[in-house]
């Protein structure tokens, strides 16, 4: 097939496309919901609702039984056996329930946490590693994977907050989340002692998380794009003076040695990594389920306070709440003639709150908010990670 010849996918199996159509029919209220608050992009127009009801002769097919005998065939004067054959339901491959077949696309080289989050979250996924943040979001977008895996906080170094400015260059739904427990390791090449160090590569998150360690080696720190690309620099440049921070996993992976593990300042070190995908789930409330939004605030006294009322005053817990500059508008110049000018920075306020967009008073919170906010976006809800680390 030539590289610009994209194949469309259609349904020669009208059971098929009925039981999608069923499917979000019987959703349908919930995806009005989601609807609403703008966490859902797919467009319902274009599946057809009355379809239900359709039988294949109200859509101009006459199929008898469904079935075409030989009689049929030869009755055609073109070569049929040259035709696309229609796919069958075994040869898709589509996100399972069991993970098998997802592709996941994330940050990194084979080796890296974000592999070993997605293989958590997905544990017979095939794993797609990316140069690039843009590149992860950008598989997702153009159908190359099925999911995303992206780091977005640390329990010790804190947030990743470039992060969370992608969300609003793309349009990507959080689906899920997995909290992974990081033991970092300190890896040099075989018989390499930790004496022999000069230099330690790796990840700026992961250098952060092991401060102490690297402040009692006295070694020169070099950041990396992530732990794995640490690892892969020390075993192919082959320097011995030369270490790296990463997982036991990515030990393995290049064939380096264990110098000395568990080295980070703390022994509780979590690292929380989200699920995207480009459809929304349907949230349920069958268990404890997340919601991520983003909004900016209008001007004016106390708004912040009243934009997080809105939760407290609905018995709702936030677990996480993040700032980060309006880079299409960073600052504000209010002008008073008794005090001068003054600049004020603007930020996009990203907040997860515990409860389901399911759940009433989840909604009427985000009504509520709208009152105090310019812009507001879902940006997913989703089941939060109870399993164990
Ligand atoms: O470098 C990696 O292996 C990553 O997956 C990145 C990353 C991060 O960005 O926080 C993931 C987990 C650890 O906290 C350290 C590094």
């Amino acid at each position: 097939m030539s590289s610009n010849v994209v194949p469309i996918c259609f349904s020669a199996n009208y059971a098929h496309s009925k039981w999608g159509v069923t499917h979000l029919l019987q959703n349908k209220n919930k995806i009005s919901t989601l609807r609403k608050w703008g966490c859902f992009s797919a467009n319902l127009g274009q599946s057809r609702p009355h379809l239900e009801d359709e039988k294949p002769s109200d859509l101009g097919l006459n199929l008898g039984d469904g079935r075409i005998d030989g009689s049929q065939v030869t009755k055609c004067h073109k070569d049929l056996s040259s035709l696309p054959k229609p796919l069958s339901s075994t040869d898709l491959v589509s996100p399972n329930s069991d993970g098998s077949k997802v592709r996941v696309a994330y940050k990194g080289a084979p080796g890296a946490y974000s592999e070993a989050a997605a293989l958590k979250a997905f544990p017979k996924c095939e794993t797609v590693p990316c140069e690039e943040f843009e590149s992860v979001f950008k598989a997702v977008e153009l159908w190359l994977v099925d999911r995303a895996i992206l780091q977005i906080e640390n329990s010790v170094a804190g947030s990743a907050h470039r992060n969370y400015d992608l969300f609003l260059r793309h349009r990507l739904h959080i689906v899920g989340e997995v909290q992974l427990s990081i033991d970092h390791c300190l890896l040099g090449l075989p018989g390499v002692q930790q004496e022999d160090l000069k230099c330690v590569l790796s990840h700026p998150q992961a250098l952060d998380q092991c401060k102490m360690m690297m402040n009692e080696l006295n070694v020169v720190k070099v950041n990396t794009e992530d732990t794995a690309g640490a690892a892969k620099i020390v075993a192919t440049k082959g320097a011995r003076d030369t270490g790296a921070i990463a997982s036991s996993r990515a030990a393995e992976t290049y064939g380096l040695h264990i110098l000395s593990n568990k080295i980070q300042d703390d022994s509780d070190n979590v690292t929380r990594f989200l699920i995207l995908a480009r459809e929304p789930i349907i949230p349920g409330t069958d268990k404890p389920h997340k919601t991520s939004i983003v909004f900016t605030l209008e001007e004016g006294p106390g708004v912040l306070f009243k934009a997080l009322a809105v939760f407290a005053l609905r018995g709702i817990s936030l677990s996480k709440i993040e700032s980060r500059p309006q880079r299409n508008r960073p600052v504000r110049i209010v002008d008073d003639r008794n005090k001068g000018s003054a600049k004020y920075f603007e930020y996009f306020f990203y907040i997860d709150f515990e409860a389901s967009m399911a759940e009433p008073r989840a909604q009427y919170a985000l009504r509520h908010l709208q009152e105090f906010s310019r812009f507001l976006r879902v940006l997913g809800c989703y089941p939060v990670d109870s399993t164990n680390l």
